[in-house]
């Protein structure tokens, strides 16, 4: 539908002279299915509407901002260009339209962190500006306290032969640790004109030490002498499962409050004890922050959120 939105833009006389929003369209052109094309409404009103994208869905997200900005586009390099300058993103090119907010505010908080707080905050601060603020113009912010941010790389006597490229990605690999964490990725963000590779074993190892690292509470292990008869069937042959290294699905259900979490909570205490890795997912967040170490499905296995 959008293709053809920009194809009836290019080749329709009228859809020029009307000079229409996506959204507008639908007031003056209707959907054929069969032909997957657009032809001239010629009777009822329709309104039409976009689809609403979350700004954490970062391209889709600006380019729904242009969609609903630019008039009469006739194809995704037409909403990439602005004053003659082919864009590098749709983020890129909605700020060049100034149709994104400004970064004072960001900007001012880095400002004052980069002189009194270590490198190591700064880089940590920026991540949380980057997660929760949605910057408009993240690489801006990035370039302007880069130095501070890589003044202990750069301070550190064994990095005396470290390169500018080597300086710069350890800063990358310090602000993308923190952002995985959080179950993002620093590529999101576009702070560089390259894509961020993260060594895989590093990518690995980190990963492992931060599931390994998960605490293991005393009353989680020691709830293995309350499980009633049923959980105790259930833990007993997950856990000898998973310590036999057979592979299995076992799916528990009860009504509410009938102990399921608390069986879950007790086995993963056990298996985590054995040094083995117990991964928590859920669809919701708040399900998952009910376990240590608890994910959503999406930021655990970087779902992509299909809005369509
Ligand atoms: N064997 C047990 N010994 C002591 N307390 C238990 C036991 N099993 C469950 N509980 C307690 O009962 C309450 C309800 O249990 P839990 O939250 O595990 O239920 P659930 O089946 O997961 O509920 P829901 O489906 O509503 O999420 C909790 O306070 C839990 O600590």
């Amino acid at each position: 539908m959008l293709t053809e939105f920009f194809t009836t833009n290019s080749m329709d006389k009228e859809a020029r002279r009307l000079n229409l929003l996506y959204k507008e369209f639908h007031k003056f052109y209707v959907w054929e299915y069969k032909l997957r094309t657009w032809t001239p409404r010629k009777k009822w009103i329709s309104i039409g509407r976009l689809y609403t994208v979350n700004p954490m869905e970062n391209e889709r997200y600006y380019l729904r901002v242009l969609l609903n900005n630019v008039r009469s586009p006739t194809s995704f390099d037409n909403l990439l260009t602005v004053h003659g300058i082919c864009c590098n993103s749709f983020q890129e090119a909605a700020h060049e339209r100034g149709l994104l907010h400004n970064d004072d505010d960001i900007e001012q908080t880095l400002q004052e962190a980069s002189v009194f707080k270590l490198p190591v905050e700064l880089r940590r601060l920026l991540v949380t500006l980057l997660h929760h603020c949605k910057p408009a113009n993240p690489t801006l912010l990035f370039n302007k306290f880069y130095d501070f941010m890589a003044e202990d790389i750069v301070g550190i006597k064994e990095h005396i032969h470290l390169t500018n490229d080597d300086i710069l990605h350890k800063v990358l690999e310090g602000i993308n640790d923190t952002l995985e964490s959080l179950g993002r990725d620093v590529n999101e963000f576009n702070l560089v004109s390259f894509k961020f590779i993260s060594s895989q074993f590093q990518r690995l190892a980190r990963e492992i030490a931060s599931e390994r690292n998960i605490p293991i509470p005393e009353d989680h292990l020691r709830g293995i002498h309350k499980l009633n008869s049923q959980q105790n069937v259930a833990f007993d042959m997950i856990y000898n499962a998973v310590m036999s290294n057979d592979s299995g699905v076992f799916f528990i259900d009860g009504p509410g409050g009938t102990g399921k979490s608390f069986l879950y909570t007790v086995l993963l205490a056990h298996i985590r004890l054995k040094g083995y890795i117990g991964l928590i997912v859920s669809l919701s967040g708040i399900a998952s922050s009910n376990f240590l170490g608890g994910q959503t499905t999406h930021s655990r296995f970087k779902i992509p959120i299909d809005g369509g």
